[in-house]
């Protein structure tokens, strides 16, 4: 429920501007441009634990982050995706409105 209203607010608004340290993150899996929808930095967050092959092989919804740009951001040595609210978390502070 926070997340979907999260999406609809930042579509509403046009989008939201990452600050640095995410947007150095979403760009290294393939984001273009500085705005984007929550979804697209839901995706590029997605490609980037895979392309880093942060998750474990074995139990895939592990991600270990520790080491990397991410696990700084996010503040964690590892988080399970199941449980999104760290991520959340680290997104409200890493997110501004593009409208601005
Ligand atoms: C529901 C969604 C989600 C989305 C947001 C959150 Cl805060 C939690 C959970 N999700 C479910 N599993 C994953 C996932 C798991 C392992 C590796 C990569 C992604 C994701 C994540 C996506 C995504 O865009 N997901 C598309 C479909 N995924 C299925 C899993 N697929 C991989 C699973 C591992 C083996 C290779 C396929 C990739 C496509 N974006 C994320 C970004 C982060 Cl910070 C964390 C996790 C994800």
């Amino acid at each position: 429920a926070v997340l979907y209203s999260i999406i609809c607010y930042s579509e509403l608004l046009g989008g939201v501007r990452p600050k640095l340290p995410l947007l150095k993150i979403l760009q290294a899996a393939g984001a273009q441009g500085e705005t984007f929808t929550l979804k697209e930095v839901m995706h590029y967050l997605g490609q980037y634990i895979m392309v880093r092959q942060l998750y474990d092989k074995r139990q895939q919804h592990m991600v270990y982050c520790g080491g990397d740009q991410l696990g700084e951001l996010l503040g964690l040595e590892s988080f399970s995706v199941k449980d999104p609210s760290p991520v959340y978390e680290m997104l409200k502070r890493n997110l501004t409105s593009a409208a601005v």
